[in-house]
């Protein structure tokens, strides 16, 4: 897939997490997500066995292509090439992003974790198809995420290299648009999906304002 055909498919990344959930079970969570637009599910378990995490793998495989959208395994590229994911995220405490590469191969997709400018410049020598560039905002997400960098860093990154950047951390339908218009490919969320009453609805309202706002003209040139 090349650059541009990706980050349109990196729009909006729906993380599974059942931790926040509130007990809907993760293929319910992401076929609601799907319904409403999701172009991203990423499979997040922390409290997943591997032979769950096989199953929960499998099952969001069939429904991704279903619903032609792509399928991302957090942490565990050994998951994701047993699945036949479309690729995996690794952050800066997995996998290194080098030997994530060589078990995923040249052709499925490897997203990498990143905080801070010099995060990036390694991610991207790396060879990181995408990057995971956060937290953004305060968030509920992820209890050891660091505190909030703001866009900065996604305006720096965009307008110095064509590597697709997915914003995370708080992100919301209220703030997604400066952050689209920061120059993020795509935003990826947790709490604001799958802790909603209406998981449908608000992905589908997330949609809707980051289609807008890549639509609409750069806040900041
Ligand atoms: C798209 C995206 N960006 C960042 C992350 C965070 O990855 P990591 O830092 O490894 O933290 P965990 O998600 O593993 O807790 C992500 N998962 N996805
Ligand atoms: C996994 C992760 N990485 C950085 S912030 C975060 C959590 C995002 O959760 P939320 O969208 O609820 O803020
Ligand atoms: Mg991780």
């Amino acid at each position: 897939m090349n650059r541009a055909a990706l980050a349109h498919r990196l729009t909006l990344h729906v993380l599974t997490d059942r931790e926040w959930s509130r007990g809907r079970d993760t293929v319910t969570v992401a076929r609601a997500a799907l319904e409403g637009g999701a172009t991203v599910i990423q499979l997040r378990d922390k409290l997943a066995s591997t032979r769950e995490l096989i199953e929960q793998g499998q099952a969001l495989r069939e429904l991704t292509r279903a619903y032609n959208a792509l399928l991302i395994v957090n942490d565990r590229v050994d998951v994701a090439v047993a699945v036949d994911a479309d690729g995996a995220h690794v952050g800066q405490d997995d996998m290194p992003a080098p030997l994530a590469r060589q078990i995923l191969g040249p052709q499925r997709i490897l997203g990498v974790s990143a905080g801070t400018l010099d995060e990036a410049l390694g991610a991207i020598k790396d060879g990181a198809d995408y990057l995971g560039v956060g937290p953004i905002f305060a968030t509920r997400g992820k209890l050891d995420a660091g505190p909030a960098i703001g866009a900065k860093l996604i305006s720096t990154l965009a307008a110095r290299f064509p590597t697709p950047l997915v914003a995370i951390g708080g992100l919301t339908a209220t703030n997604a648009p400066e952050i689209i218009r920061a120059g993020a490919a795509g935003i990826a969320v947790i709490t604001a999906v799958v802790a909603a009453d209406d998981i449908t609805a608000a992905t589908r309202e997330l949609l809707t304002t980051i289609q807008a706002a890549k639509q609409s003209p750069q806040a900041h040139p």
